[in-house]
């Protein structure tokens, strides 16, 4: 071992000594020529390639702060087109959630990559995946890293990435089914529509149908007016009327004309005014925000917590949401956040809504999906068997009937679904209405109801104390089918009469027989 005062240590020293000086004093020049030299002259005295021919990166990051990132979302799509072509070894395979089977999407894996070549340029496309800040599944987050020669830059800004964006807006839009999404913990999750609707299928009054379709085009037609007069870009819709009268169908079939997502919101799985928040800034531009059951669904304001309730119900201490703070958001948030938003609120006891939503200038349009009339019991014979004659032999008697009775188009549409045979349907229709008027209908016949929403739901307030004759009819039993999320169904027992109070101060549209 060499002693401490060494020739051989000393020059050791020297030479450590000297080697610091040189990195030192290289450093010190670079930056003081860094100062006063262009960027390709100072790669050149470092021996670095120029910078226009060094790799450069774009990073897109799923989330851009709290929102979804929309190139993020388009570059997830348009990779997943190029995966079929690429000889990328190792990619996933699934069916996205809302789709149909036939729908196989392929997805690059975390740390692989993909070649594209636009332009005679090469880009790479790699799929990194961070574990979040916390590290728990909530905060996981992916990013892309789009790198290319340096020499491309503007044509990756200018040419490429637009031209990606507006490849898959193309491919959206030629394919696109709307969707429904609900809450679960906090996310929003798709699910399959089921509840197929449209304005072709359901059963209203031509009038009522003429008008929404109207003020749906009209406020789609209306940018420049909502930018020139500053007014969020949304428009309100309170649906209302008695169960199995086509609301929830009414909402599909706006979905469905207006090729806007649905987003079906669980106020009683919604943990904080901060989730709530969350979920709504994370919606799309261009879809609807829908409350079903709105009298059910809401916590009780203070006025109503302090008089016990209208239906003498208590409220969860779970529920932290309002109505009023939902409404606040709306106004606030999640108008300044996006636009084409349309919001939906139903409800089966327009007696039961909190009068907040029923103030003037709060829902632009106020719905009234009525009992079955003959016009509509004609579009749903035609519908469902093909009968357009007027002068089928029963049309007459269930034309009177229909005045008699009050009956909802889905116990109707059931009957017209029992059989193939035209004729045997609309027997069945006409006795139903007999029965229904001689108090004699077999109280097992119930309907099946569609609900557009899945579960797990919040659980409906106890037993109303109203009238009986005011109750809701059916029992909604929302649930899972099998292993997948199917559209919750609930079979609801005999007809109960809905009552409707009307709103001031609103488009008013009311599409029932006016017997309420
Ligand atoms: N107006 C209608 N035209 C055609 N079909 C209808 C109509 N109303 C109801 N139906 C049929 O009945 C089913 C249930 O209707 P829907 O769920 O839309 O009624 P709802 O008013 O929302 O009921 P609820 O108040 O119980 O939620 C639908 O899937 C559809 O098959």
């Amino acid at each position: 071992m060499a002693s401490p005062n060494s020739p051989a240590l000393e020059r050791y020293k020297n030479a450590i000594t000297a080697a610091s000086s040189v990195v030192g004093a290289a450093m010190v020049l670079r930056r003081l020529v860094a100062d006063v030299l262009p960027d390709t002259a100072l790669g050149a005295l470092f021996l670095l390639p120029p910078a226009s021919v060094r790799r450069h990166s774009v990073v897109i990051k799923e989330y851009d702060g709290a929102f979804y990132n929309r190139v993020f979302v388009a570059a997830k799509a348009y990779v997943s087109t190029l995966l079929a072509a690429s000889p990328v070894p190792l990619m996933k395979a699934s069916v996205p959630r809302g789709a149909g089977t036939e729908k196989i999407t392929l997805a690059m894996r975390p740390g692989t990559a993909v070649v594209d070549v636009f332009d005679g340029a090469e880009l790479t496309w790699r799929l990194i995946s961070h574990g979040g800040r916390r590290g728990g599944a909530d905060d996981a987050s992916e990013v892309f890293k789009l790198s290319f020669d340096g020499r491309h830059k503007d044509m990756v800004l200018g040419a490429y990435l637009p031209a990606v964006m507006a490849r898959v807006a193309a491919m959206s839009q030629g394919q696109r089914q709307a969707r429904l999404y609900c809450n679960e913990w906090g996310k929003w999750r798709p699910v399959r529509l089921r509840n197929a609707s449209t304005f072709a299928t359901l059963a209203m009054d031509a009038t009522l149908r003429k008008a929404v379709m109207d003020d749906l085009d009209m406020f789609l037609g209306r940018k420049e007016y909502y930018e020139r007069t500053g007014r969020a870009w949304k428009r309100g819709y309170l649906i209302h009327g008695p169960p199995g009268t086509g609301k929830s169908s009414l909402v599909a079939a706006i979905s469905d004309h207006l090729r806007f997502d649905v987003y079906d919101l669980d106020l009683g799985g919604v943990r904080s005014n901060t989730e709530l928040r969350k979920l709504l800034i994370r919606m799309k531009n261009r879809s609807i925000l829908l409350i079903e059951d709105v009298d059910c669904a809401m916590v009780a304001a203070p006025r109503r917590e302090a008089d016990g309730g209208h239906d003498g119900s208590s409220t969860s201490p779970k529920q932290k949401v309002t109505l009023s703070g939902l409404l606040n958001m709306v106004d606030g948030l999640w108008s300044s956040s996006g636009h084409e938003r349309i919001l939906i609120f139903t409800t089966n006891h327009m007696d039961r809504v909190e009068p907040a939503l029923l103030r003037p200038g709060r829902m632009d349009m106020h719905v009234h999906m009525g009992y079955l009339g003959f016009g509509a019991f004609r579009e749903l014979a035609a519908n469902y068997h093909g009968v357009v004659d007027d002068g089928h032999p029963l049309f007459p008697e269930i034309e009177a009937l229909l005045r008699e009775v009050e009956v909802a188009p889905a116990d109707v549409a059931e009957k017209l679904l029992m059989t193939d045979d035209a004729d045997a349907a609309v027997e069945m229709v006409a006795k139903l209405l007999r029965d229904r008027k001689a108090g004699a209908e077999d109280d097992a016949g119930g309907s099946v109801r569609q609900k557009l929403h899945v579960g797990p739901r919040y659980a409906r307030p106890a037993p109303s104390p109203l009238p009986r004759a005011s109750r809701r009819g059916g029992v909604v039993a929302v649930r899972r089918v099998g292993s997948s999320e199917e559209i919750g169904m609930d079979t609801s027992r005999r007809q109960q009469r809905g009552s409707g109070r009307r709103g001031r101060g609103v488009v008013v549209l009311d599409g029932g027989r006016g017997r309420r």
